[in-house]
């Protein structure tokens, strides 16, 4: 599956690079581009990049603030629809915007590209959001809860990325976002390049095909994906235990929405040697799936691999429902309140306001 991919904000950025250089997604990559108001975050990148907003914020970010993150966007979106227009070409299938969704400029800026992007393009507009861990501020929950509800209803689907879903107990901030960073970029480098396998010597109705990544996330507005890896042994008979197993785990440790096992439709994709992968294993993981996740909708199909493992790659579209996402909102509803009190608190104490006496 070709895409251009474009990285909103820091994340987005950071994101976007960790994917353009992943060795699977390398070729299904039809051009990069990192876009931010902050020069800063911009200058480690080796990828193409765009400031945005230098007028408002003369290249120091908009500090959490989203709404002026959507405006700066809005501004300049003449722009950055331009600088994309070369890297969103005919062979692309989708375009696919990256964002942490608790900052500032990614948070208010990836609905508004998305809105853009729809209105120009035919082909489906995706976004992968990353979704603020629960011990980060009110005022990310806040930020995240009021993108990802207009992000929703601008692009087709939004594949969440939750912060805490891979969370490793002593580990700082960085090493957590890098761990998130590189588990991201092996299941979408995965998901880009099952689409795309042009090898000969399998059947090429079993391997799987870009329409049926579209067609599983057509089902709803939000998506999640997981994924999990496994030995083998050299003959495909002993390893139905092997590729059962690794589906379950994709899904159920594997995910980046935690506890997200509630879809509207599935993909399972197994990779690995055509001559390893049990056709009976993956009959009997897709109908495990379709139980586990409550839909009648399980698409399927092998992404060959010259290696001596087997992996599963799970994509589930229409997550909306999950305890995950409704927890989230919840979050970010309450955390919504919680900075309105702060805000009416700090005009209390202002030094704006001219006492009485
Ligand atoms: N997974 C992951 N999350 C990150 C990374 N960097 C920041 N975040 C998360 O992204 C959110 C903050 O968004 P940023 O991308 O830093 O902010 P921004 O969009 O650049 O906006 P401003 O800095 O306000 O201009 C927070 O929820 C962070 O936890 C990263 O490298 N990986």
């Amino acid at each position: 599956m070709k895409v251009a991919l474009i990285g909103v904000g820091q994340a987005g950025g950071k994101l976007a690079e960790s994917l353009a250089s992943h060795d699977l997604a390398r070729s299904s990559v039809t051009g990069t581009l990192a876009v931010n108001t902050a020069r800063a975050d911009l200058q480690p990148l080796h990828i193409d990049t765009l400031l945005v907003g230098e007028a408002q914020v003369n290249g120091h970010g908009v500090g959490g603030d989203n709404e002026l993150g959507a405006r700066v966007m809005d501004a300049d979106a003449t722009e950055v629809m331009e600088a994309l227009s070369g890297r969103v070409t005919s062979e692309c299938d989708a375009i696919l915007l990256v964002a942490g969704l608790g900052g500032g400029t990614g948070s208010g800026g990836a609905p508004v590209l998305a809105r853009e992007l729809s209105e120009v393009y035919d082909i489906p507009v995706y976004a992968l959001g990353v979704l603020p861990g629960r011990n980060e501020g009110a005022l990310y929950q806040k930020n995240a809860g009021r993108s990802l509800k207009t992000l929703a209803r601008e692009a087709d689907s939004v594949i969440l990325v939750d912060n805490d879903a891979w969370r490793a107990a002593g580990e700082s901030m960085d090493e957590g976002f890098a761990a998130v960073n590189d588990r991201i970029a092996q299941r979408v480098g995965l998901l880009l390049a099952a689409g795309e396998y042009e090898g000969r010597d399998v059947a090429a109705e079993s391997v799987v095909d870009s329409s049926e990544v579209i067609n599983t996330l057509r089902e709803g507005s939000l998506a999640a994906i997981g994924y999990a890896s496994a030995a083998s042994s050299e003959d495909a008979a002993e390893n139905l235990n092997a590729v059962t197993s690794v589906a379950r785990n994709a899904l159920l440790t594997g995910t980046s929405l935690p506890d997200a096992t509630e879809a509207s439709s599935a993909l399972l994709v197994v990779a690995g040697d055509p001559d390893r992968i049990s056709r009976k294993g993956v009959e009997s993981a897709r109908s495990w799936l379709g139980e586990e996740t409550g839909t009648m909708q399980v698409r399927g199909g092998d992404m060959p691999l010259d290696s001596d493992r087997l992996a599963a790659l799970v994509l589930l579209g229409g997550v909306e429902r999950s305890p995950r996402v409704r927890e989230f909102f919840e979050r970010a509803g309450a955390a919504a309140e919680e900075v309105e009190r702060a805000d009416a608190t700090e005009s209390l104490v202002s030094d704006d306001l001219d006492g009485l006496l």
